[in-house]
């Protein structure tokens, strides 16, 4: 990707290269990512996508290179990010998940909790447990997650994975609604062209 004037990025990660055990993962990568965008990244299993992504979310924290976040108005972007978590509690309903993470958040405001539970088409299921959710209403249940504290960038590693052709379609017309009304910055990752 061209290297224009810094500033114009919320996101830029430059020269990033992560080793497992003398194994190179990444190999120089550099990302910049303009803020109201949605970006793919594709890639076969085992490319090293997960852990760019963890990388850019800060949960790899060993790893040459420089990632920085910048600024939306006067605060540092918030960063939320779906990558093999959160974690549900499967025995709790999806209310109960949303308020563990808002607990987390120092959310402690329901109305937050049904907004966004409506945000992702689950306010009429939100006292069904989550062991009884589809897998397209998992994943909506951990976007939701991830929503709650309102990010200004949003990482999904492999969102439409196992989801059915009318799950996918419904994931990305979400994720374009987020886009164009909230003018959230996605990235996302998906080994199927
Ligand atoms: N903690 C770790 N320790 C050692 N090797 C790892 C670790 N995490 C990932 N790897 C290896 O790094 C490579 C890239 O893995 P990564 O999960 O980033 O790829 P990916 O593109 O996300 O693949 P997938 O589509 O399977 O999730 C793989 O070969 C994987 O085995």
């Amino acid at each position: 990707m061209e290297e224009n004037n810094l500033n114009d990025y919320i996101l830029t990660a430059e020269h990033i290269k992560k080793e497992y055990n003398g194994n190179t993962v990444l190999r120089d990568v550099s990302i910049y990512i303009k803020k109201g965008e949605i970006y793919g990244l594709i890639g076969k299993n085992g490319s090293g996508k997960t852990t760019l992504f963890r990388i850019l979310t800060g949960l790899i924290q060993r790893y040459n290179g420089t990632v920085s976040v910048g600024k939306v108005n006067t605060h540092k972007s918030k960063v939320s990010a779906v990558i093999n978590s959160p974690s549900l509690f499967l025995n709790l309903s999806a209310f109960e998940n949303m308020k563990a993470q808002a607990f987390l958040l120092g959310i402690h405001n329901d109305s937050r909790i049904k907004q966004t539970l409506k945000t992702v088409g689950l306010q009429d299921y939100k006292n069904i447990l989550a062991k009884n959710f589809s897998l397209g209403m998992t994943q909506r249940l951990k976007l939701g997650m991830a929503l709650l504290k309102t990010p200004d960038i949003l990482i999904l590693d492999e969102p439409i994975n196992g989801l059915d052709p009318d799950g996918i379609v419904e994931l990305r017309e979400l994720l374009l609604n987020l886009n164009h009304t909230d003018g959230m910055t996605i990235l996302t990752s998906s080994q199927i062209l």
